[in-house]
């Protein structure tokens, strides 16, 4: 769908350069998702790997978010492979809600109410990224952590629309359950991609 040079805005990563492909197509359906415009994967060009390759390689970075859209509704083990090859990192942003395909350095996996994530998906977690939209995610998050590996790192990201109303209530979750830890998308207050 589209490619960018910018700073990983959310969890583990943050912080630092990457570039972004995002892949179109996705069939979950969040209500609240910030990238409506990704769910049809005809509406968007389609690029050659040798191309997203050569794009990325303009820049100083060496990770790659490979982001959508649904990313894992696509068999990204050609894609993977060819970044790799180039010297990239691979990560990931997944819900988890298609089989994992592809190499990855780093995999963030985000479920969702709305279409369940895979249990081999979350078993590869490298991150695990609740969003939080009202106070029954608290309880859910819980459900999701028990799900992937002890070494798995846990995040509450504030559903953007209700950040002002939900921090305060995140603030105090993670306080109490130090294990969690606080994810903003930091690129919407810089401003950035
Ligand atoms: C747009 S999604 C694309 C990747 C994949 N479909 C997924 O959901 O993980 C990228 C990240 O943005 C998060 N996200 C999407 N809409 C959001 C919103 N309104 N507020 C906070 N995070 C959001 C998702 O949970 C996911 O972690
Ligand atoms: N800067 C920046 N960081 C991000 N982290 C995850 C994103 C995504 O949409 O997958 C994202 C994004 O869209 N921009
Ligand atoms: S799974 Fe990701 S891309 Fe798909 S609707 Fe949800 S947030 Fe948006
Ligand atoms: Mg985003």
């Amino acid at each position: 769908m589209e490619q960018f040079y910018t700073i990983q805005g959310e969890g583990f990563n943050t912080g630092r350069a990457a570039y972004f492909i995002r892949l179109g197509g996705c069939d979950v359906g969040c209500v609240w998702c910030d990238v409506k415009e990704s769910w049809d994967a005809d509406a968007h060009p389609r690029y050659a790997i040798a191309d997203l390759v050569a794009s990325a390689s303009e820049h100083p970075g060496r990770n790659v978010v490979v982001t959508g859209g649904e990313p894992l509704m696509h068999d990204c083990l050609p894609l993977t492979k060819a970044l790799q090859e180039a010297g990239f990192k691979t990560w990931i942003e997944t819900s988890g809600a298609h089989p994992l395909s592809g190499n990855w350095d780093w995999i963030c996996v985000s479920p969702k109410k709305f279409k369940a994530p895979l249990p081999e998906v979350l078993a590869h977690a490298d991150e695990l990224k609740i969003i939080v939209f009202n106070d029954s995610d608290f309880k859910w998050a819980e459900e999701h952590a028990a799900l992937v590996p002890s070494t798995t790192r846990l995040y509450l990201q504030p559903e953007w629309s209700r950040a002002a109303r939900m921090t305060p209530a995140l603030i105090e979750y993670v306080k109490a359950n130090p294990r969690w830890q606080v994810s903003l998308q930091t690129h919407k207050y810089l401003d950035i991609p």
